[in-house]
């Protein structure tokens, strides 16, 4: 591709290795700060390079460009952040980094006296600190300050942008954004120097993304709500995006992952997607046609095809595969073709861009119709001859000659090996490698000794390979019309890529077509085969009638998975959920979390009715013992969170806690409960808060939006001293019937030994025995207090009668008086007593 141009003069430019400037976040280089562990902990096989600048302000404003270099994608964004950075790690993990570009001025020099190596920075940013711990593997690397520079990066993106409709947006969009240019230039200047990656003026599909479009799922409600990829594994098909996953195309596949941990709130665009949806079930003609048509693109990804490749073999795959997609998309148009919902006809009309054609037109005038990309991608002579007739005849005359002599050494060596076969009597093959051709002879074909002559002789897999001087000649001069055939082909090739790369604009287009799509259809799939239902509208109140959790109904036998109501607004807008271990009370918050994600990407949802309000963030405490790579104390890592979703939250966001305050003792965990639910009250935010404290409901008994919820179990006595717990796993009004001892009647269902048990019972009943007698011991010391402060009264007001000299009314008066002091004295500690 030829060279952009570079505002910063390149020899100015100094890339530096990865050994000295980058950072290998392990677990000794982990800072202190308190910050769980989140849901890419693990995931760091994406493919996006991503630079960052973060602004010095109070503001904390970061600038994010990140480049998918398999498709050479750009997305620009900037976000107001907060202390714990959750926007900019939410936004890092929608393009998940393969590499992360930051100012040097991030990354201080090696401390010798910490790193006698010399080789570990040190990192001067919180933000540097999260995202080590954020992607551990994933490599840090510094590019010094002064590349990072607003002007140039607009100047790199006014000349990258491919000219389409959303060019002008873009631009504008980012003008103003001064750490977003900033973190682009050093983006563009590292792809240059560091990756050797020259784009093409006008080639690069780059976006600004908006971050109020969308609602925000940070990090660890991603993993705990299983959006994509679950606690056991991030690839598991059980989890949101394994469940809803039935498209056809890389691309659709992408947005269907974007649109899951970043779904859209814009609602005219919920509505169109679910019409789309609706009127893929609705009309079973178009949906088996949309989805015959999906099929012949066969998991292709345009956006690699776009991106212009610097090798030849991949260059002309490339193109092949192109030809591929706009000979089939007719067929997506034709699908397409009166279709009612809104959204499907723009797309339909997207498709129907003449530049499609034309790219059609131009591949099909350069290369040969029978020319098929998989030959190229294969070895063998087959691969070779592929490649070298994919232009059609008559392109060049030079081509067509060294073809010929090509074609005509090939011939020889056939020549020679039968010649050499018949005069050792052997039946000889020929293998093509990488060299060029050479003998082979299977083992079994050769009885004693190899004739002499032969050179290099190999045994690999049962075959004896071997050459001559002879073939060694004739392969020398097949090689070089090999050669020259290629570079006249690849000449051909680059002009056609040229031409290709004028009229992207429109492949651009037809990806986010598809795409789109794709993933509606895949939503419609996802629907009818687990009979989902359309939400019914948007509105203030969430409101679910009979709703299952979409992951756990793949997994259970029909009719096992208990449905739940859920009813929710400004009026009851803290839910308190209550009931003992296992009856079902994480699995009743998650539900809410992934109901609301999947209707704000415009799915249906797995329910007889539904109406949701549209959040801004949903935000979540949920309980995850499965996590072993958590290092931080539970304790600390709740407080952490906790303080997150303070500080987020808003009226209109969804809450989820699940047993908060447990990493500490009882008291003072109901004591924070109350606290932190009392500041969620105060934000009016949609709360849903699973709890053991039963103390929370009394607490907060006055503020009149909670609603107190329970998961219903029955507890049947099997024997005299024996009970037994049925889960009945359904959402109930008001607060739960005290079950004393549940977990030992739990524990006994996990099959704790006897006396183990025996003896939890012993010490439990004791404790309560305990509790008891302080409570009524501290009752009758109230009483005798009581009475010793009555006698003390008595005998004084005795001994003032005694001795008083003073007239009746006088004697009243004082006696009043008397009292009052008394009662003012005595009164207040008596009342504390009580309370
Ligand atoms: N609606 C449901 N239908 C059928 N089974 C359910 C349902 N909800 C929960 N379960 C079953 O109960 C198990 C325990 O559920 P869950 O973890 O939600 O309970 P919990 O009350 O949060 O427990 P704990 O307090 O111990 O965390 C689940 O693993 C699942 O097998």
């Amino acid at each position: 591709m030829s060279s952009s141009k570079p505002t910063t003069s390149d020899s100015e430019w100094k890339y530096r290795p990865a050994s000295h400037q980058s950072r290998p976040w392990t677990n000794q280089s982990r800072p202190t700060t308190a910050r769980p562990q989140t849901a890419a902990s693990t995931r760091h096989e994406g493919s996006y390079v991503i630079a960052l600048l973060e602004g010095r302000g109070v503001s904390r404003e970061v600038g994010i460009a990140a480049l998918d270099k398999d498709t050479g994608k750009v997305m620009l964004v900037q976000v107001a952040d907060c202390q714990t950075y959750v926007k900019t790690l939410h936004q890092m993990h929608l393009h998940t980094p393969c590499l992360i570009l930051v100012p040097d001025t991030f990354l201080s020099a090696p401390d010798a006296a910490l790193a006698p190596s010399g080789k570990r920075s040190v990192s001067t940013s919180l933000l540097i600190e999260y995202i080590g711990e954020e992607f551990p593997g994933v490599q840090v690397e510094s590019v010094g300050r002064r590349y990072w520079n607003d002007s140039c990066g607009l100047e790199f993106i006014l000349q990258l942008c491919v000219e389409d409709d959303e060019r002008a947006g873009t631009i504008l969009a980012v003008s103003n954004k001064y750490y977003t240019l900033s973190a682009a230039c050093a983006l563009f200047k590292y792809a240059e120097s560091g990756m050797n990656v020259r784009f093409a003026a006008a080639s690069l599909r780059i976006r600004y993304v908006p971050v109020d479009g969308t609602m925000m799922v940070d990090p660890d409600t991603a993993r705990n709500l299983e959006l994509v990829g679950n606690m056991t594994s991030k690839r598991s098909q059980h989890s949101l995006f394994g469940t809803l996953n039935h498209t056809h195309t890389a691309m659709a596949s992408r947005l269907l992952r974007v649109n899951i941990l970043s779904p859209i709130t814009v609602q005219q665009s919920i509505d169109a997607r679910l019409d789309v949806v609706q009127e893929f079930i609705n009309t079973e003609d178009r949906f088996t046609n949309v989805r015959d048509a999906l099929k012949t693109l066969n998991k292709m990804d345009f956006d690699k095809l776009i991106l212009a490749s610097s090798e030849t073999r991949a260059r002309l795959s490339q193109v092949l595969n192109l030809r591929s997609v706009v000979k089939n998309l007719p067929l997506l148009r034709n699908a397409l073709a009166g279709s009612r919902s809104q959204l499907l006809v723009i797309v339909h009309d997207m498709l129907a861009d003449e530049r499609l054609d034309e790219i059609e037109a131009l591949v099909s005038a350069n290369l040969n119709d029978d020319c098929v990309p998989a030959k190229v991608i294969q070895g063998g002579v087959g691969a070779v001859n592929a490649r070298v007739y994919a232009v059609k005849a008559n392109c060049n005359r030079l081509l067509d000659v060294a073809r010929e002599t090509y074609k005509e050494n090939v011939g020889d060596i056939y020549q020679l090996s039968r010649t050499v076969s018949e005069e050792h009597s052997l039946p000889l093959t020929l293998v093509y490698k990488e060299s060029g051709f050479v003998f082979a002879l299977k083992k079994a074909d050769l009885d004693g000794e190899l004739p002499k002559g032969f050179l290099n002789v190999t045994f690999t897999k049962g075959r004896w390979m071997f050459t001559s001087m002879e073939l060694k000649k004739m392969n020398a001069r097949m090689k070089d019309a090999l050669d020259e055939t290629m570079l006249l082909s690849d000449k051909i090739i680059q002009d056609l890529v040229a031409g290709i790369v004028a009229l992207i604009g429109a492949l651009y287009k037809a990806s986010e077509a598809v795409a789109l799509v794709d993933m509606l259809w895949s939503f419609a799939h996802a629907s009818i085969s687990k009979c989902h239902f359309r939400v019914d509208q948007f509105t203030g109140t969430l409101a679910i009638k009979s709703g299952r959790h979409p992951i756990m109904e793949t997994l259970y036998h029909a009719g096992t998975l208990v449905s739940n109501d859920v009813y929710c607004d400004d009026s009851s807008s803290f839910q308190i959920i209550q009931g003992p271990n296992m009856s079902g009370k994480s699995t009743y918050l998650r539900q809410i979390g992934l109901l609301t994600v999947m209707a704000m990407c415009g799915c249906f949802v797995p329910a007889e009715y539904a109406s949701f309000r549209i959040h801004d963030a949903i935000l979540t405490r949920l309980s995850n013992d499965d996590d072993m790579e958590k290092n931080l104390s539970t304790f600390a890592s709740e407080m952490t969170t906790s303080a997150m979703i303070l500080g987020l939250a808003t009226q209109k966001s969804l809450v989820l806690v699940d047993e908060l305050g447990r990493g500490t003792s009882p008291r003072e965990g109901v004591g924070i409960s109350h606290a932190i639910a009392e500041g969620l009250l105060e934000l009016k935010s949609f709360v849903f808060f699973a709890t053991h404290f039963h103390e929370i409901t009394i607490t907060l008994s006055r503020r009149p939006t909670i609603v107190n919820l329970h998961l219903s179990v029955q507890r049947a006595r099997q024997s005299s001293s024996n009970f037994g717990l049925t889960f009945q796993y359904k959402i109930r009004d008001g607060i739960s019937d005290e079950i004393s001892h549940y977990g030992l009647e739990l524990a006994r269902l996990a099959d704790l030994p006897a006396d183990v048990l025996t003896e939890g019972k012993r010490v439990a009943e004791h404790l309560a025995a305990l509790q008891t007698r302080h409570e009524t011991e501290s009752e009758s010391s109230k009483i005798a207090l009581r009475r010793k402060a009555l006698l003390r009264l008595r005998t004084q007001l005795t001994q003032a009668l005694e001795h008083s000299a003073l007239p009746d009314r006088e004697l009243l008066a004082y006696l009043g008086r008397f009292q009052a002091d008394i009662a003012k004295a005595f009164l207040p500690s008596y009342k504390d007593s009580l309370d």
